[in-house]
């Protein structure tokens, strides 16, 4: 069965139709160039809305395994492949993944040019694509906000320690692995929805906050950027991804629309208060203008070393920092895990007491 990819511009591709054979979506076209990991990263709910095209040739090759989801489900709207695994090799794959396409009911097609459609993506940007049955005489792309603002109302806390660090994470799409990091290095997590209040977190009484990844434009959370600088008076603050935009935003810096992103997992940030490069795990489609953080309380602490974007912050005299990388990675390298342990360090030198 045949698929059609349609992107904004009127260029067309044709190929087979996987996973969902009859739905038909509308999201905004990236790419990534991760060569594996392709479970974690279809469940990333940071690419809610967003239709992944992969740039490695082979995907699928390894199956889906009952441990790597990033979330409870695939969180793309749909997936662009050159080719899809049909033979699935590894002793822990419980499914492929056309059948966990199918059961996640997301569409996608396969048999595409990967390498043309994102020489496309770089030289015009992002753009907004349609996947449909039949072939599109003229796409309509309606504007619309980046995402659907659906974050979990659940608010969980991890089985209490004997002197457990406490992290309220802020949720705003997270991933799995920035839980689990945490609880790996021994901390107590509580999550709660950006609909929080700064008293109903410190009533929770959190020794530290982490503010998380999630999907759409950082200028759409405008409603909690008041909250943040309570929170950043009180406690010791980690900002992931938007959480890092956001933390820019509460400050008074900027973010924009990048031009076709980061989203792979071996970019080389570079440390500018140590000089040390680490290679990194980035989805991310806007950044924090590096220019505008001159006018903050804040300060530049990292660059992606390819087109000098800001890619880490920090606030001097506070027990704050941010960074626009994805420090759990899964997938990607795992060189910058330690920043957990930072932020646990900060939040023991701290003792989680009011700072200002
Ligand atoms: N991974 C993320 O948190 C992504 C942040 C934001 N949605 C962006 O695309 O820039």
């Amino acid at each position: 069965m045949k698929k059609y990819l349609t992107l904004e511009n009127g260029d067309q591709f044709v190929g087979t139709a996987v996973g969902d054979l009859s739905k038909e979506i509308k999201g905004e076209l990236v790419f990534t160039t991760s060569m594996v990991g392709y479970q974690e990263t279809l469940t990333d709910p940071s690419y809610t809305n967003q239709i992944i095209t992969f740039t490695y040739p082979l995907i699928g090759n390894y199956g889906i395994s009952l441990h790597a989801n990033q979330s409870p489900a695939v969180a793309a709207s749909a997936v662009v492949m050159q080719e899809i695994a049909t033979t699935v090799f590894h002793y822990q794959s419980v499914m492929t993944l056309d059948e966990f396409l199918k059961k996640s009911e997301v569409p996608g097609i396969a048999g595409i040019d990967t390498r043309q459609l994102t020489k496309i993506i770089r030289k015009h940007g992002t753009m907004k694509a349609s996947l449909t049955n039949q072939p599109l005489a003229q796409s309509s792309f309606a504007k619309s906000k980046s995402v659907d603002m659906v974050v979990k109302s659940a608010t969980f806390t991890t089985p209490q320690d004997q002197h457990p660090d406490h992290v309220v994470l802020v949720d705003f799409g997270v991933k799995t692995n920035i839980v689990e990091s945490l609880k790996n290095f021994g901390a107590n997590v509580t999550v709660v929805t950006p609909e929080a209040s700064f008293d109903s977190i410190a009533a929770l009484h959190p020794d530290g906050i982490l503010l998380s990844n999630g999907p759409g434009d950082p200028e759409d959370w405008a409603d909690f950027l008041p909250v943040i600088r309570e929170l950043q008076s009180h406690y010791p603050l980690f900002g992931i991804c938007l959480g890092h935009q956001l933390l820019a935003l509460a400050n008074g810096a900027r973010t924009y629309k990048m031009v076709f992103g980061h989203r792979g997992i071996n970019h080389p940030v570079k440390n500018l208060l140590t000089n040390e490069v680490v290679i990194t795990s980035q989805n991310h489609g806007y950044a924090v203008d590096i220019d505008s953080v001159t006018d903050t309380p804040l300060e530049v602490t990292a660059i992606e070393i390819n087109d000098k974007t800001c890619e880490g912050l920090r606030y001097p005299g506070r027990p704050v920092f941010s960074v626009q990388y994805h420090p759990e990675a899964a997938p990607g390298p795992h060189e910058a895990t330690r920043l957990f342990n930072q932020f646990i360090d900060l939040m023991h030198t701290n003792g989680g007491v009011k700072h200002a």
